[in-house]
């Protein structure tokens, strides 16, 4: 059996080689139709497009994307090909929490976020956006959700969070059709209709927030401070846009060890079950250097400003900074 790998999965090799010997690691957006020809499966993440131009005439019968974001998977494609695939749902869900408690304190201590009594909007409740619901109100905020699809009572309509909020948060998927898409869901029109000068979190995709509308949402002064960790364009971003926000950083919100050791568990797990492999084990993240002892401070454990520093300084190295990623942890054990 042959599985092609994206080389930037960290964490995984030991595990898939009790597998098979024969994987190939290359780098995600190089993977072609010639790497994969002779593939029965892969493991890719947000940086190789699954479609036909990638996948016919191949003999590809499994796709995992480490990942919860599968907007870079053709599933129409998938499905009439027949070709099996999955993400790995929630697998750093906590991961972005964390992100996003950690820019909520920097908020709160150089921005001016009075959490206790604020208003925090969540658009998107699902395996990201549940986790964050509970750190606003850990904070002592007032949490509306905004969830169409679900539409569980007492969630908002977006209307409210315009005009309500104080700080608004996306954690949605990026969709083009259906009855609720999301591309550019935040644009001109939803800045223009902020009641509050509310800070703007996104950790979702680039484009469910126009960049363009943003970069004048906050020359305005509609927007207070932005947070963004996803970007129209990556890894070509806006130089002008990441000057404007308070935090922004390289699409790494759900880069914590303990994200990627679940998402490479759950896609192990996803291809032994559809090939019918033993399992080879599960993988453990690695632990904090030996002296590092935690004050109880969450930005001890992860301080988004240190990835902002880092983009900031150069952010023509988008794609090395999200590969070369430091050691971090949601937990210290
Ligand atoms: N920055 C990162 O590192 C990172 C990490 C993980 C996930 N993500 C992104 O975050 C997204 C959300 O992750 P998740 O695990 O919570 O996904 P999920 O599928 O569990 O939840 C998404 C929720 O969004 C809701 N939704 C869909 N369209 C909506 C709309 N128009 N308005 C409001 N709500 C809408 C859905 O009903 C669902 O409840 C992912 O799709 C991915 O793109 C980014
Ligand atoms: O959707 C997700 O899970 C995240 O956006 C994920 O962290 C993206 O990371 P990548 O696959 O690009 O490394």
């Amino acid at each position: 059996m042959k599985i092609v790998i994206d080389d930037k999965i960290p964490y995984i090799r030991e595990a898939v080689a009790k597998l098979t010997p024969r994987v190939v690691y290359k780098r995600g957006a190089d993977i072609t139709a010639a790497d994969v020809r002779d593939a029965d499966a892969l493991i890719v993440r947000t940086r190789t497009r699954c479609d036909e131009r990638l996948l016919a005439g191949s003999r590809v019968r499994f796709v995992a994307t480490a990942t919860i974001g599968f907007d870079h998977i053709d599933t129409e494609y998938m499905r009439r090909a027949g070709i099996s695939w999955t993400n790995c749902p929630g697998c750093n869900a906590s991961s972005v929490a964390q992100y996003v408690r950690s820019s909520l304190l920097l908020l709160r201590r150089d921005c001016g976020l009075e959490p206790s009594g604020a208003t925090l909007g969540v658009v998107g409740c699902g395996h990201v956006g549940r986790l964050v619901c509970g750190v606003g109100r850990e904070l002592g905020m007032r949490v509306l959700v905004c969830d169409p699809p679900v539409g569980a009572p007492g969630y908002v309509g977006m209307d409210v969070i315009e005009r309500e909020a104080d700080v608004i948060t996306f954690h949605v998927p990026l969709t083009d059709g259906g009855p609720c898409p999301t591309r550019h869901l935040a644009d001109a029109a939803f800045f223009g209709r902020l009641a509050r000068r509310p800070f703007l979190v996104n950790t979702s995709r680039g484009a469910v927030v126009d960049n363009a509308a943003l970069k004048e949402a906050l020359r305005e002064g509609r927007v207070r401070q932005a947070v963004i960790d996803t970007w129209e364009n990556e890894p070509g971003i806006d130089p002008e846009l990441l000057s404007q926000v308070y935090i922004g950083t390289p699409h790494i919100a759900g880069y914590s060890a303990d994200g990627k050791v679940n998402a490479d568990n759950m896609a192990i797990d996803a291809l032994c079950r559809f090939f019918g492999l033993p399992n080879p084990g599960r993988i453990h993240p690695p632990r904090l250097p030996a002296g590092f002892v935690y004050d109880g401070d969450p930005l001890q454990l992860y301080n988004p400003l240190d990835d902002s520093d880092r983009l900031k300084r150069r952010p023509d190295l988008f794609e090395h900074l999200r590969g070369n990623y430091p050691l971090r942890r949601e937990i210290v054990d």
